[in-house]
């Protein structure tokens, strides 16, 4: 608390504030904070593995943009046309890391929530990005102390937990470990407000706030359904219209990614075997094994492909 009384009594200086991003992953996440910062007045470079992918990602953040506009330029479509170019104009996709960090002021990384994947990514980025770069790690369950090991800049690395959909969610997570500078941390808690976002500050800590509350939620619904006590219908609409959450257990599940909420359980599981709130699940495990991710792959809890819709 005290600290970041402290870090709130200065402000950066225009000339020092992040303006340049660098976007890693272009998938559900990637694309939404790619999309936001694009729209708040920040260049931004997003990068994936292959040209298709990215493809699909300025698909989707055309898609966004396009019911973003449709709202805020209600009665002039010109003006929501101007605005989806703009945004689209401000976003450089690309495959190529070393070009995309060049210059950049800050790196987000969004891929897959994997430790071993994340250090070969950050090792690489720390070897290719200038000194003044800040690394951030938009993970949800992985410790971000652990992530920055593998760097030489643990005083410029904190993390940034964002919500999915992006551009809907006001909430950021902004987390510091204990080298993160205060500089730092001020230029992120800066960054989270330039994108529009309500900043909140937690510990380094398993799920930070909201996933530490989410998450064994979610399980315990699947742990439900597992036993049979109710279908995932009913547990949803129990759950929207009897506690007022915009979206039950499952529907979200299936939002976030089945397989992103597995490698969370799983991995808290590894990491504290004795909680029995991250106790694998495993009807989870298996729709997972079956290629059942939830929305993005067509099926999850329920289904969204196209002839059944
Ligand atoms: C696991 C991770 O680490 C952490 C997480 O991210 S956990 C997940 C957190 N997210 C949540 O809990 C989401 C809960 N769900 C919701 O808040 C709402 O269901 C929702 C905002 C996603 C959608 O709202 P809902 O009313 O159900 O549907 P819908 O009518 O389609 O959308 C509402 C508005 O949002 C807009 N919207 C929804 N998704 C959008 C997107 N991706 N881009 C732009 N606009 C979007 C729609 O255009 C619509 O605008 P309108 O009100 O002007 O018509
Ligand atoms: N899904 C959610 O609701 C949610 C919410 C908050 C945080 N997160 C976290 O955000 C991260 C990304 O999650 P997501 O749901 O966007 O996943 P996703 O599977 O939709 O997207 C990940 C993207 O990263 C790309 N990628 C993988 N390795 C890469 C590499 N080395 N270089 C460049 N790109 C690479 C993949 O091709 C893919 O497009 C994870 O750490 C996840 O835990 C997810």
């Amino acid at each position: 608390m005290a600290q970041l009384t402290q870090v709130s009594r200065f402000s950066t200086s225009a000339a020092n504030m992040i303006k340049k991003i660098t976007v890693i992953g272009g998938g559900l996440m990637g694309s939404g904070i790619a999309q936001v910062a694009a729209t708040t007045g920040h260049k931004v470079t997003m990068v994936d593995t292959s040209e298709d992918i990215l493809q699909k990602s300025v698909k989707s953040i055309q898609a966004s943009l396009a019911r973003v506009g449709k709202k805020k330029f209600a009665n002039d479509e010109a003006a929501g046309k101007k605005f989806l170019e703009d945004a689209l104009s401000h976003i450089k996709p690309t495959v190529n890391i070393k070009e995309a960090v060049k210059d950049t002021d800050l790196v987000i990384e969004a891929i897959v929530e994997n430790m071993d994947v994340k250090h070969k990514l950050f090792r690489e980025l720390d070897q290719a990005a200038p000194q003044h770069t800040i690394f951030a790690s938009n993970t949800s369950s992985l410790p971000i102390g652990k992530i920055a090991e593998v760097t030489s800049r643990k005083d410029r690395f904190g993390g940034l937990h964002f919500f999915n959909p992006v551009p809907m969610m006001k909430l950021l997570e902004v987390i510091r470990i204990p080298e993160t500078s205060d500089e730092t941390y001020k230029k992120l808690l800066e960054f989270g407000k330039a994108m529009g976002k309500h900043t909140v500050e937690c510990k380094d800590t398993p799920g930070f706030i909201v996933n530490r509350l989410l998450v064994p939620y979610m399980m315990e619904a699947t742990r439900m359904l597992e036993r049979g006590d109710a279908s995932a219908q009913d547990i949803d609409s129990a759950m929207k219209l009897g506690a007022g959450y915009p979206m039950g257990p499952f529907e979200l599940a299936d939002y976030v990614g089945l397989d992103t909420c597995m490698f969370i359980i799983d991995g808290w599981h590894k990491d504290y075997p004795e909680n029995p709130l991250f106790k694998p699940v495993p009807l989870l495990q298996k729709m997972v094994a079956d290629g059942k991710l939830g929305r993005k792959s067509g099926e999850g809890f329920f289904n969204y492909k196209k002839s059944s819709m």
